[in-house]
């Protein structure tokens, strides 16, 4: 049995637990780490004085994404994933009640499998699946920050059909971890390890429209339980989950309409992609000229507009303290092939070719949200993360890191 000191001269990525025995691992800004090791490969390394690290190939951008129940997060996944080609799915051979979604690129997690109190467990004590006191953030934080620095975890499950936290599935380190669920931002400590995080912040007379439509069609609940579900929600929801919306580095607000007076039908959008700046490897979308104050009506010659029509505006502005872009549109497309039309005043998309966001757009055309500012702007978020992921993996691999032992 050898015992191996590791010390280096400058922070170590997650590629480093390749060169320490299993379950010994060098993570992220530790300067030194000390292990026992059988294996002579190790120690030789260790006696050498050498250990190379190719950083980069092994780099997990974790991505976070935060919204209440029922607010498109489920959708907004489906579109990501699709930037990335490849279908997403549960663990094959797993728990059919898998929340996990793994595809070639990405693994989906969703937080509530970090519930510490399962339904009758929460019944009993109190508190809605909100609050703090429902949830383990210290095993989030472990698990999220293992997976970051390449090492499968042992994830547990919440059961969505029979309320109870069942057996863990294996969760291997992917190349884009989206961790997405009610608090992804609400712990420090996992805040921290985001590259990158996104709020689904859906108005209340919005969250209203679309849970009916789910609950009631899809679910069979009542019109009376769907609105004291959300009242009992409201407190806990204001405390914990919307807080965290100042911590984003995109906001995507949904709200009703001002292209038609007193709207109540809650059908035509107002959307707002509300974008940092100043966040590293990402540059906010803009309309027409980076940094200028515009109010833009696509419709007529080549945009079919019909009853209350679209308007765009672009600007800059600030958020919590923080100087954003924002990008909205109100209103709702006709026809999508002429998206492209839009597509082209837009610049920063991160596209690969002309006209990818029209043909993401038209390829989803029946997922909710296509026809307006939703499915738009989780569309250009979804390009955007995939260009952050190629500039963190460029960056990496560019850099490669010595460890000396
Ligand atoms: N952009 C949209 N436009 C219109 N309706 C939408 C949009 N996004 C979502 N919805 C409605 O909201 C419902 C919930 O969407 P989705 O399943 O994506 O949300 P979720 O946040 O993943 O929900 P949960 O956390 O409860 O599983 C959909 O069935 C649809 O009715
Ligand atoms: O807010 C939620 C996140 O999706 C759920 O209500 C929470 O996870 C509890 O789930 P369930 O209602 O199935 O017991």
């Amino acid at each position: 049995m050898a015992i191996c000191t590791v010390y280096t001269t400058q922070s170590l990525n997650s590629t480093c637990s390749i060169y320490t025995p299993a379950k010994t691992h060098l993570g992220f800004n530790q300067k030194h780490v000390v292990f026992y090791s059988s294996s002579k490969k190790t120690s030789r390394r260790a006696a050498n004085g050498v250990i190379t690290c190719s950083a980069g190939d092994s780099q997990t951008v974790v991505i976070g994404l935060a919204a209440d129940s029922g607010c498109g997060k489920s959708t907004f996944m489906r579109r990501l994933t699709s930037v990335f080609g490849g279908a997403a799915e549960p663990p094959k051979g797993g728990n059919p009640d898998s929340n996990t979604l793994i595809s070639d690129t990405t693994t989906v997690i969703c937080l509530d499998d970090y519930h510490s109190l399962d339904r009758t467990g929460r019944k009993e004590k109190g508190v809605t699946a909100l609050d703090p006191r429902a949830n383990d953030f210290d095993l989030m934080y472990e698990q999220v920050k293992a997976l970051k620095d390449g090492i499968a975890v042992e994830k547990p499950i919440y059961n969505h059909v029979t309320g109870l936290l069942d057996p863990p599935e294996l969760i291997k380190p992917p190349k884009i971890l989206v961790i997405e669920g009610l608090h992804p931002m609400f712990d420090e400590r996992v805040r921290d390890l985001l590259d990158f995080s996104i709020y689904l912040d859906i108005s209340n007379e919005v969250k209203f429209a679309w849970k009916i439509q789910r609950d009631m069609a899809e679910r069979g609940h009542s019109l009376e339980s769907i609105k004291a579900s959300i009242e009992a929600r409201k407190p806990d929801f204001d405390a914990y989950i919307d807080p965290q919306k100042q911590h984003a580095d995109a906001v995507i607000e949904v709200l009703p309409t001002q292209l038609i007076p007193d709207d109540n039908e809650g059908k035509v959008l107002r959307v707002k992609l509300i974008m940092k700046e100043g966040v590293k490897y990402f540059s906010p979308v803009y309309l027409f000229d980076e940094g200028s104050t515009i109010s833009w009506i696509p419709c007529g010659r080549k945009l079919t507009c019909s009853y209350p029509g679209i308007k765009f505006f672009y600007g800059p502005d600030t958020y919590f303290g923080h100087e954003v872009s924002v990008l909205e549109m109100d209103g709702q497309f006709d026809r999508l092939d002429e998206l492209i039309y839009v597509e082209s005043h837009l610049s920063n998309i991160s596209t690969k070719f002309y006209g990818e966001i029209t043909q993401q757009m038209l390829k989803h055309a029946d997922f909710p949200g296509s026809n307006n500012g939703t499915g738009l702007f989780q569309t250009i978020i979804g390009l955007k993360i995939r260009d952050l992921y190629e500039q963190i993996i460029t960056s990496k691999a560019g850099a490669p890191v010595e460890a000396k032992a």
